[in-house]
Order: structure tokens, then C-alpha cells, then sequence
């Protein structure tokens, strides 16, 4: 178990992620294949080729006819170049006519050019003078108005790899590909309990001193927006024991479990003693170099990852955003490409806490920029997390940003 005097140095975000990752790279060797159409969210676990050119034959992309571009050099309203029509390819089939030259086919948005043919003129840019002989009143370059074999994809190229999120533009190259079938990693079940002698069910009527729990639906939310297969389990009072019962069941029925309150250094400091006792390796970390989320506790038990989330509000949230989601989406082993948006920071920030700081912000329309308005509000407030759309980063070394600067910001789900 984890009880050596290293756990209660403060970890750095990346250090805590790193303490982790041995222990539970496991679950992402897990495949499950499921049928494209349910495929929306989920994680491939390998890298998919395309087995065949997008498109396979060449196609064109506008009503007209196809023809050889040389042919139409030159062309103009006032002097047209003659074509030949030779016949007209429905949509669906393959021309077999190998296309000389002066001759074109008529063509809809979508037929298979014939072979020889390297360029379709508009409809409107044509004109009938009777029989087979047509005009084409304006010149095409060749390529013009098709798409290539393979322009879309080269068989073999990776079209996806390892550990991408499917969204709605993945699915369909999936389809365009045949692959009915997809692999993904299995839904992550994440299991959240609330904790604290104050906390009570929303139904209720808090009493003074008493709270709603908040923690529980904020969590399930955002476990839930990343495709896990999420349960609040409810909220368990100060209570080794009580607590102790409700993990253990937590534990077995989940990949991970996520607690929230009773985290920080103080009386109801349970839950860390309690991940250490419930199985190897047991508490990683306890306390980072994060601000929001200093209180945060992590460890694995027995291959489940297990997170004490500080019971505040938007800190809650924002160490779920930092530190859980990233098991989740599978970006602790493949950081998702898409750089991240940019805009102008209003206000100067200023971060002398020795740590590492993310600022709820919210992100404003400003021409073609985005102004970035920091959100000022302690992280009991779970106002600030409505009125937020992102999350600014700002790194442990850098003491503040200024009015002006540029920076990115990372959108909360
Ligand atoms: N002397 C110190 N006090 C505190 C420190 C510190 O370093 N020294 N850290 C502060 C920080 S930062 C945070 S964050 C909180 C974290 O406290 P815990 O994680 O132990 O959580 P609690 O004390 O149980 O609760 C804090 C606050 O959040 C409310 N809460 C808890 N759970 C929920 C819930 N499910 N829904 C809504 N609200 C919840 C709770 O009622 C408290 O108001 O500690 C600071 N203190
Ligand atoms: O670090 Mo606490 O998590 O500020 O709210």
C-alpha cells in the first residue's frame, strides 16, 4: 500500500497521471465490437486503414458532360468549341466507352466518368445545336468539376487511429469504408458517491447548515457527456464503516469511482485512509499542485481507479475536467490532435499559488476573435461553472497572464 512519506508531497497534475497510468493500462487493451450505428462517442482501439480509395472510380460532382479539358481550351460564349455527345452515363453504372478525343457524355452529379475524360462542363455551360453536336461556352482545366480516385482516401492510409473519439463525421468514414463493425474500447463504468454529514438528497429540505448535494449530478453529468457508463450510488455520511461498505460494492461493480468531499486534510480525512486499506496499490496521491482541486486524492485498487474530488462545487468539476476525463476519452495515451481555440484574455489573471491554476472563463464573440473573460467567484459557487464555457490553463512556472495576451482555452462539455 501507498502509506510512504512520498505520498504526501503534492504532486504536479502530470505527476499524479503518470502514478496511475501503470496500474490500470489494462483496461485500455480491452476491445469490444459493436455495430457502427452505436458507435457514436466510443474510443477505437487500434488504427483502422482504409480498405479501399474514396472515391474508387472517378466521380463527377457536377450535372454536365464529361469531357477531355484540351478539348474546351479557349472556349468562350462567343466562340464555343464543339463536342460530340456520345450517349449519356446513368447514375450508378460504369461507362465501358473509352472517351475519345472531341467527344463528351453526358453526365449527373455523381456519375462514373468514362476512361479518357478528365474534366465535366457544367450544364449551364453548354448548349445544345442539335443531333449529337454540342457547345461548350466556357474552357475547364482538367480535375475541374470531378473528384480523383483517392482523393478522398488512399486505400491502406491510417483513416483513424488508436484511441480517437468516433463522432458523427467518423462514423460515416467508417461506413464509406464498409466496416459495419467497429472495435472500441468497453464503456468505462464509473461509480460516484457523495460524501458528508450535511449532504443531503435534493429532494430534501436542507436544514441550516445543511447542502444539497450538488457533487453527484455534476459528476454523473460530465461522466456521462464522456460516454461512461455512469450511477450515483448516492451520499454516505462520515462513517469509516458505512463508507468502507458502500466502496467495496463500488469498487467491484466499477472501472472507477469517483468521491467527492471529505478529501481535504481535516476530521473527515476517511476516504484516503480508506483507499489505502481497500487493496493494492492503494492512495498514489494525496494533494496536488492544482488550483482549483489542492485536496484532490487518487489511487487504484485492485486495477479501479479511484478519485477524492474536493467537495466544492466548480473545484469538483474542474479536477474531473483535469484529471478524470482524460481516463476517460483515453487522452492520457493519445492526446486528441485538435489544437485548442484561441482568444484574448480581458482581465490580467495573476497565479502566484505555486500552482498549477485552471480559470473558469467564459468565451465571448468579438469579429473573428473570441474574447476570453475570466470568471471571478470562489469554487463553492456552482454559479461560476454555468456561467463558464472553458477552462484557461496556466502553467505552475508562470506567474499570470495579461489583459491582451493571447491564449488557448479548452471548452467544457
Ligand atoms: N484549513 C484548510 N481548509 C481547507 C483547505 C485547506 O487547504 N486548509 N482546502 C480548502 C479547499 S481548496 C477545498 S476545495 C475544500 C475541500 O474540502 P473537502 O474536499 O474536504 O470537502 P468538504 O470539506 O466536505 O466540503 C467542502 C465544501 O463543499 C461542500 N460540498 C461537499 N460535497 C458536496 C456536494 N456533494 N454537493 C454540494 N456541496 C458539497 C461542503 O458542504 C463544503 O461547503 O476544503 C477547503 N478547506
Ligand atoms: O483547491 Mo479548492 O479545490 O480551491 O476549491
Amino acid at each position: 500500500m501507498g502509506s510512504s512519506s512520498e505520498l504526501f508531497k503534492v504532486k504536479t497534475l502530470a505527476e499524479a497521471i503518470d502514478s496511475l497510468k501503470p496500474y490500470v493500462l489494462s483496461f485500455y487493451q480491452c476491445v469490444e465490437k459493436i455495430p457502427l450505428a452505436d458507435s457514436l462517442g466510443r474510443i477505437v482501439t487500434q488504427d483502422i486503414p482504409a480498405t479501399c480509395a474514396l472515391p474508387h472510380f472517378r466521380k463527377s460532382t457536377m450535372d454536365g458532360m464529361a469531357v477531355r479539358a484540351s478539348d474546351t481550351f479557349g472556349a468562350s460564349e462567343s466562340m464555343p468549341a464543339l463536342v460530340q455527345c456520345h450517349g449519356e452515363v446513368r447514375m450508378g453504372e460504369a461507362p465501358t466507352e473509352l472517351l475519345g478525343q472531341g467527344v463528351g457524355v453526358l453526365m449527373p452529379t455523381g456519375g462514373m466518368l468514362p476512361e479518357g475524360a478528365d474534366a465535366v462542363v457544367m450544364v449551364e455551360h453548354l448548349e445544345h445545336f442539335g443531333e449529337e453536336l454540342y457547345g461548350v461556352t466556357k474552357a475547364v482545366a482538367p480535375g475541374e468539376n470531378l473528384i480523383d480516385i483517392g482523393e478522398d482516401l488512399i486505400e491502406g492510409e491510417v483513416i483513424l487511429s488508436k484511441y480517437t473519439r468516433i463522432r458523427a463525421q467518423e462514423m460515416g468514414l467508417l461506413a464509406s469504408q464498409g466496416l459495419i463493425h467497429v472495435p472500441v474500447l468497453p464503456r468505462f463504468r464509473v461509480g460516484i458517491l457523495s460524501t458528508g454529514d450535511e449532504i443531503i438528497s435534493p429532494e430534501q429540505e436542507p436544514l441550516p447548515g445543511q447542502s444539497r448535494d450538488i457533487n453527484g449530478y455534476t459528476l454523473l453529468g460530465q461522466a456521462l457527456a464522456c460516454g461512461a457508463n455512469a450511477r450515483h450510488y448516492g451520499i454516505v455520511k462520515d462513517n469509516l464503516e458505512e463508507l468502507r461498505s458502500v466502496l467495496t460494492t463500488m469498487l467491484e461493480e466499477n472501472d472507477m469511482v469517483l468521491l467527492s468531499g471529505g478529501s481535504s486534510v481535516g476530521s473527515r480525512d476517511l476516504s484516503a485512509q480508506l483507499i489505502d486499506e481497500l487493496g493494492d496499490p492503494g492512495l498514489l496521491f494525496h494533494g496536488l499542485a492544482l488550483r482549483p482541486g489542492k485536496p484532490t486524492i487518487g489511487g487504484v485498487v485492485n486495477g479501479k481507479l479511484i478519485f477524492g474530488l474536493p467537495g466544492h462545487p466548480a473545484s469538483a468539476m474542474v479536477v474531473f475536467d483535469t484529471i478524470v476525463r482524460p481516463w476517460l476519452d483515453a487522452s492520457v495515451l493519445h492526446s486528441q490532435a485538435n489544437p485548442l481555440p484561441k482568444g484574448t484574455l480581458t482581465q490580467n489573471l495573476y497565479s502566484g499559488s505555486g500552482r498549477e491554476e485552471f480559470v473558469r472563463v467564459r468565451v465571448v464573440p468579438d469579429g473573428e476573435d473570441w474574447q476570453v473573460e475570466p470568471i471571478r467567484g470562489k469554487s463553492g459557487l456552482i454559479r461560476t461553472m454555468v456561467l463558464a464555457d472553458a477552462l484557461v490553463h496556466i502553467d505552475l512556472d508562470i506567474e499570470g497572464l495579461e489583459a491582451g495576451k493571447e491564449v488557448c482555452f479548452r471548452l467544457l462539455r
